[in-house]
């Protein structure tokens, strides 16, 4: 027995490999309860949307004559007004039987948004509420492969502003309705239809109205759906299969104004630093310093613990165990725009105006940066965070917006909202894994949070990498099939939400 003591180096090598086949263990443990409890399960589901040659025909050109409709959100103040006049007029002539249905009462809300009550036929179900909005970025012909308002096809793809973000979902919605109504469907659960006109500068104007119009008739929601995530193909690097990501909550936002003042003078006689040259400097170190890494420490955990068993080995067991390897885990991530938005506050150096004549020193220099806050950061702190990077006293600072990350909804078994959505989604494509998950971008369902708690932010689109570039970018795009699967998508959750409750959970067999 004293023998070993008399080797302390068998001792501890022993003890290391014992250390490290328990750690093992306990990985492996965790990487398979983890995928066993994850796994998507399927019931008999609503009727699918069969649709006729007519019908695929008919709902192509419902999109294309939207995305033909300008509705640009060119600043916080300035819209394209005439056309989003056109847009409402637009969509009765597209939709007859939505506007003529004595089931659907449809008010103009804001001056050009729009709400839709659809009445169902058992008052003892809370409604909930489908949200999109028509209000686009602008787009100029340059870099398009199609003009951005041309609404043509273009090998399999519907072009234009707005088929991503989000024209799409407001179309899929209405000919989702226009099919079901057609086919005799009358809903159980009552629920609201939601446009907004406003929602790139802010939503003030529309989705404010909307709220306020159902909170002035008491209105509380089962559950809010609104644009967000969506179906991540290649998305999260690892993964072998497509993913589907529910926004639960959203990060927050802080729109700030730098600016420098300098006397104007005569550009042969220049101060050593003119207010363009101190600007430039006080944004370069804020784009040079990152806020810092905050993953881990928000919800954005349970999106790659709920997902660890989708991807590859030995990522499955990396991503079980984010207690061990999160900090490698964000280095990755952080090395892409979207990942780096999982990991950190972000800083985004977008506007830059100075300057009045070639021969003048500029007396004023202006730029926005757009911050969009980790749910583990508030806005007070990020603005510290700001003021100590800038560091110089001749840049002054006026937060154009701010508000911090949303609340996350809930996300349990028990939840009607999420699980049946969960379910919606499984049917439409083809049982891909769905997990909750930040959403990085900002939208109008922010404004609901004292209608529900249950919000989630979903487009029911498939995103491949580059198609990320294209949401306010180059060349967005939708192809057919993916419009008909939002249709599906729609036609479906309005069927699947008239359950009074979340139907049982069944396991698909493991051959499918
Ligand atoms: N959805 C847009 C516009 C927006 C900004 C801020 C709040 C809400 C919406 C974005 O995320 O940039
Ligand atoms: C895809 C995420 C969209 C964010 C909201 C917007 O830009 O309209
Ligand atoms: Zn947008
Ligand atoms: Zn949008």
């Amino acid at each position: 027995m004293t023998a070993h003591w008399r080797n302390p180096v068998g001792t501890l090598l022993g003890v290391f490999v014992v250390g490290v086949a328990v750690l093992v263990a306990l990985l492996l443990i965790r990487t398979y309860t983890l995928a066993e409890t994850k796994r998507v399960w399927l019931d008999k589901g609503a009727l699918e949307a069969e649709l006729t040659q007519e019908e695929r025909e008919q709902l192509l050109e419902a999109l294309k004559g939207a995305i033909r409709i300008p509705t640009v959100s060119f600043s916080e103040t300035e819209q394209n007004n005439t056309a989003l006049a056109e847009f409402g007029q637009y969509i009765r002539k597209a939709f007859p039987l939505v506007f003529s249905s004595s089931l659907i009462q449809h008010e103009v809300v804001g001056g050009y948004s729009h709400l839709f009550t659809v009445r169902g036929s058992d008052n003892n179900l809370q409604p909930y509420m489908l949200l999109a909005h028509f209000d686009v970025v602008p787009a100029t012909p340059e870099g398009w492969e199609v003009p951005p308002f041309s609404g043509e096809e273009h090998n399999g793809f519907i072009y234009g502003r707005g088929t991503i973000d989000d024209k799409n979902c407001v179309i899929g919605i209405l000919q989702a309705l226009e099919f079901l109504l057609k086919r005799g469907y009358k809903p159980r659960r009552s629920f609201y239809i939601g446009f907004g006109h406003d929602e790139e500068i802010s939503g003030n104007y529309g989705a404010m109205k909307i709220v306020e119009t159902l909170q002035s008739r008491g209105i509380r929601l089962s559950y809010l759906l609104d644009e967000g995530f969506a179906v991540l193909d290649g998305v999260i690097h690892g993964t072998r299969r497509p993913v589907a990501l529910i926004g639960t909550t959203e990060k927050g936002q802080i729109t700030l104004n730098l600016s420098v003042e300098k006397p104007p003078g005569h550009s042969s006689m220049p101060p050593r630093q003119t207010s363009i040259g101190i600007l430039s400097e006080a944004m370069s170190r804020l784009e040079k310093n990152p806020m810092p890494n905050m993953f881990g420490n928000g919800p954005e955990s349970s999106t790659f613990e709920d997902l660890a068993g989708e991807f590859v080995f030995p990522l499955n067991i990396v991503m079980a165990n984010l207690w061990l390897f999160s900090p490698i885990v964000s280095r990755i991530m952080e090395q892409t725009p979207s990942g780096n938005a999982f990991v950190r506050t972000t800083t985004a150096l977008s506007i830059f105006n100075a300057g009045i004549k070639s021969n003048v020193i500029p007396p004023i220099a202006r730029a926005i940066v757009n911050f969009r806050l980790h749910p583990a950061h508030t806005v007070e702190e990020v603005l510290n965070i700001v003021r100590n990077t800038i560091m110089d006293e001749q840049v002054v600072l006026s937060v154009v917006k701010a508000f911090d990350p949303l609340p996350v909804s809930p996300y349990d078994e028990e939840n009607f909202g999420y699980q049946t959505l969960k379910r919606t989604i499984h049917h439409v494509y083809s049982a891909a894994p769905v997990a909750p998950g930040v959403c990085v971008g900002n939208t109008d369902s922010r404004h609901f949070v004292n209608l529900t708690d249950s919000i989630y932010r979903f487009s029911p689109i498939v995103m491949k990498p580059e198609d990320l570039s294209r949401i306010h970018g180059l060349n967005e795009r939708i192809s057919k099939e993916g419009l008909e699967a939002i249709v599906q998508f729609y036609y479906q959750l309005i069927q699947n939400s008239d359950s009074e409750k979340v139907p049982g959970p069944h396991h698909i067999p493991e051959e499918l």
